[in-house]
């Protein structure tokens, strides 16, 4: 069932069209990602569907209600992630998150959610006080205490370190765990990789690709490349003789070998036929930074 529908959606900034007729819907129980370069329309995107902005055309819905008329509705269904300027530099983790549950009608358990997010030993830190990384889960505990079906988490490890991304990540795979649908939105191809069930691919306003990231890979190129050093010389012919290799070149000492299928297993099995060793072997495969680039033209950090 889809939960969050967008269909044809613009929204213009005078004479700019931010996003340019974005259609796509989020399944119950994905962690669905919005990957783009800085100002491809992601956040205006995700601000239609959090009834923060009014389309200029097309439709955003959450569980069938329209995001700018049922806002009192909406509230309940959707958490949205604070920027960590919004929160008051003096409130402390334990008031903000008893305020905060004030808010619903039904809230989640706030203590047991700062204890999933490894914040209980913070409850009397004032928000000031906190690391980037203890922001950040404060941010995502503030999402759910109003136990939504939906959890909208906005360049959540921006300026984060990499240790502490990696344990948002792990935090974000435990919110859909609970089964809270995300709407993800990132310009870091490791993160979409690691985290997105599926992913919309934005580019200046408009919807590029719409699958799995294995899947927006597969429909690129599903070539492989195995690099390695010969032990002794080898007749090319007995490689481009099998069915899996494409190609093989020479780069410096290394042999190239490009193909699909089973690659790995064809190339090695007739380089132990002819007693030859791969030093050095390495596998490289399309990644979804080469997929970007094959989509809209350029990197994504271009
Ligand atoms: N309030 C606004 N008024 C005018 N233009 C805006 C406004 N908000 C965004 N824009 C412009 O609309 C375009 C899309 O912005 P948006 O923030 O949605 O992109 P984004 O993909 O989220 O980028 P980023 O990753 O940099 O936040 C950009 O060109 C941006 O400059």
């Amino acid at each position: 069932m889809a939960i969050i529908e967008v269909d044809g959606l613009v929204k213009r900034y005078g004479e700019h069209t931010a996003v340019d007729g974005v259609s796509f819907a989020v399944e119950q129980g994905e962690i669905f990602g919005i990957l783009g370069p800085n100002g491809a329309g992601k956040t205006t995107t995700v601000e239609c569907v959090e009834g923060l902005r009014v389309p200029d055309g097309g439709t955003a819905r959450v569980c069938g209600i329209d995001p700018q008329r049922d806002t009192g509705e909406l509230r309940h269904l959707l958490g949205a992630q604070l920027q960590a300027s919004e929160l008051p530099d003096k409130l402390t983790v334990g008031e903000a998150m008893e305020l905060y549950s004030s808010f619903y009608r039904r809230p989640a358990d706030w203590r047991a959610l700062i204890d999933t997010l490894g914040l209980t030993g913070k409850l009397g830190t004032q928000f000031r006080r906190l690391s980037g990384g203890q922001k950040q889960r404060l941010s995502i505990a503030l999402a759910l205490v109003g136990d939504p079906k939906v959890a909208v988490l906005d360049e959540l490890t921006t300026g984060l370190d990499p240790q502490a991304r990696r344990d948002t990540w792990d935090l974000i795979e435990g919110v859909r765990d609970r089964g809270v649908t995300v709407l993800l939105v990132t310009h870091f191809m490791e993160e979409a990789e690691r985290l997105c069930d599926r992913l919309a691919v934005i580019d200046a306003g408009r919807l590029v690709a719409l699958d799995s990231p294995a899947g927006l890979v597969a429909r690129v190129d599903d070539r492989q490349r195995i690099r390695f050093r010969p032990s002794a010389p080898l007749d090319h012919a007995l490689l481009t003789a099998l069915p899996e290799v494409a190609s093989v070149e020479r780069a410096g000492s290394q042999l190239v070998v490009t193909g699909t299928g089973n690659l790995l297993l064809a190339v090695t099995t007739v380089l132990a036929r002819h007693q030859v060793v791969a030093a050095d072997l390495r596998v490289e495969q399309t990644s979804l930074d080469d997929a970007f680039v094959a989509l809209t033209g350029r990197p994504i950090d271009a």
